[in-house]
């Protein structure tokens, strides 16, 4: 192909592809902005989040709680159908016509890194090719489900899943092998058993990221719904005549299925050509785009990348919407803002109960960023009136991490949350974190009764207070109140 001379003049101000989480909030800043903005997908908008992701897991779950009320085993089609209408109902909010209305140009196929500064965009409709230049790039192409190599006969096995087929089956599978025990494990794995599956869960550690109090909190719980956790690595598979999945795992144990979900990671996805114009040192060895701290590639400051398709990066579309919206702002913008900021970006697992942290949420993590003193205090279930009337006390608590834990200034720096909302929980506690309140301020500000958030608030109360009374001047002002002639006897 003849090079592409540097342009003069571009047609664009801004080219992002990939019109998924990331994608989507960059385009529509830019065009907030006024910029001149094309945004590009192979598919329809919407990406992964969308299509199979949040959004039908989130409407999976959902059903599936009702259905475990019924106490029967599900009609697994009417479910399809129903997460399909609730895809299209989140979608009519980014579908083209909806993108053009913020003055967002779309076209659909696929992208190809000519240069710097041109792709080729081959139609998804007509297979014709556009030339397109922009003065930048926002690469946000996402990532797609890690194919579970390790397992001997895995290839051979007729009737396995991820997340991008699961939502074409449509027939319940009697027993269902589940293969990796992470968020889209553990989220689908309860999800299928409450359809009336009987599932068996496979994975070395339930939930990896999450402190061993949530882990052990959420593992009983999916034993209550049936399933089997079998704490182990799947070896081998063989699928029989009758299409009977038999696994054998790494210690000796065995499981059989009608059907297998894999579920072992998301890998970054590039488009075509890009690896050539940034230069084989700016793609990481997981495939992911290696990006500066605004976002930017440091061999082609131009190109931009954000979401699941940057090295490394935490997989969430929260964080992929942010990143996005930070990526062209340091784009389009002068100066420039850091947007690689994992200690704050927060995450929930939508099992029942919900698991979620945000910030420092342990204290090796605290130690480790310097903070020696750190401290962490635990409110439970059985104190948060909320979930003992919901019968939820066993599945709920709320763990602060206290820096400087001893003055009265004590900053809440990170925090887990489980239980029927700790998801909602989560976002108080983010907004705690990140604006830096002190315990005593969260103290302050008075919550309703009888929430679960309300357990914050008294968590953040009770220490302050029980502080407070060990000071020099609290001390002597009750001193009086603990005379023996108080003491009743
Ligand atoms: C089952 C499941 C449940 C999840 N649940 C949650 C959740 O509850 N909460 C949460 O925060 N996160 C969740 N996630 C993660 C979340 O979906 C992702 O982190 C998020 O979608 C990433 O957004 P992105 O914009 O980086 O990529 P994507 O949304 O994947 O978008 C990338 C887009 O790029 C397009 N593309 C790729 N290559 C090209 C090319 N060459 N040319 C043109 N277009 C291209 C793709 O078609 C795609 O539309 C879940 C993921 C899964 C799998
Ligand atoms: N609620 C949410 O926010 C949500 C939900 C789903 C997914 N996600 C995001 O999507 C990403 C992908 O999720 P995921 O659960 O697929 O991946 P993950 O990487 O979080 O978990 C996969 C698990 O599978 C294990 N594993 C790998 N190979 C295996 C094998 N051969 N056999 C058994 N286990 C194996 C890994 O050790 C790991 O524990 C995550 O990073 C997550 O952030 C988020």
């Amino acid at each position: 192909m003849a090079p592409h001379p540097v342009p003069h003049h571009y047609e664009f101000d801004l080219a992002v592809i990939g019109a998924g989480s990331a994608g989507l909030s960059a385009a529509g800043f830019a065009a907030q902005m006024g910029a001149s903005v094309l945004l590009v997908d192979k598919k329809e908008p919407g990406g992964d989040c969308t299509w199979s992701g949040c959004v039908p897991s989130k409407a999976l779950v959902h059903l599936a709680s009702e259905q475990a009320v019924l106490g029967k085993s599900a009609d697994l089609k009417r479910i399809q159908e129903s997460v399909q209408a609730t895809i299209r109902r989140v979608y009519q909010h980014e579908d083209p016509a909806a993108l053009e209305e913020k003055g967002i140009e779309f076209a659909q196929g696929e992208v190809e890194f000519l240069d710097k500064y041109h792709i080729n965009v081959r139609s998804a409709e007509d297979g014709k090719n556009r030339n397109v230049s922009s003065r930048n790039f926002l690469v946000a192409t996402g990532a797609k489900p890690v194919y579970p190599e390790s397992i001997t006969g895995f290839d051979a096995i007729d009737n396995k899943y991820n997340y991008e087929t699961i939502w074409e089956l449509t027939k319940l599978p009697q027993r269902l092998i589940v293969v990796g025990s992470g968020p889209v494990g553990c989220e689908l794995a309860q999800a299928f058993a409450r359809l009336g599956s009987q599932v068996t869960l496979v994975g070395s550690t339930l939930l990896p990221r999450e402190t061993k109090r949530a882990r052990e909190t959420v593992l009983k719980a999916l034993e209550k719904d049936g399933i089997s956790f079998l704490h182990s690595r799947p070896a081998a598979a063989t699928q029989n005549a009758g299409g009977v999945v038999n696994m054998v795992m790494s210690d000796g144990t065995k499981a059989a299925g009608d059907a297998v979900l894999y579920a072992v990671g998301r890998a970054p996805v590039l488009p075509a050509g890009l690896a050539k114009v940034v230069g084989a040192g700016s793609i990481a060895e997981d495939g992911g785009l290696i990006c500066s701290d605004t976002l930017a590639v440091k061999s082609c400051p131009n190109i931009y990348g954000a979401g699941d398709c940057v090295e490394e990066n935490l997989q969430f579309t929260h964080y992929a919407g942010y990143q996005g919206f930070q990526a062209v702002r340091n784009a389009l913008l002068p100066f420039s803002s850091e947007a690689k900021i994992p200690a704050s970006v927060p995450r929930v697992t939508f099992t029942d109960p919900e698991v979620g942290a945000i910030g420092l949420n342990t204290l090796v993590d605290a130690q480790h960023h310097g903070f020696k003193s750190a401290v962490v205090l635990r409110w439970s279930g059985a104190h948060t009136d909320r979930a003992v009337c919901q019968g939820a006390e066993d599945v709920t608590f709320v763990e602060l991490v206290v820096a400087n834990a001893t003055s009265p200034h004590a900053k809440i720096i990170g925090a887990n949350a489980v239980g029927p909302s700790a998801g909602e929980l989560i976002c108080e506690l983010s907004l705690i974190v990140s604006c830096g309140l002190t315990l005593s301020q969260v103290s302050h500000a008075i919550h309703p009764y009888p929430t679960y958030g309300f357990a914050i608030q008294q968590l953040c109360a009770e220490e302050t207070t029980t502080r407070l009374l060990k000071t020099n001047t609290l001390r002597l002002l009750t001193a009086k109140y603990k005379s023996p002639c108080c003491t009743i006897s």
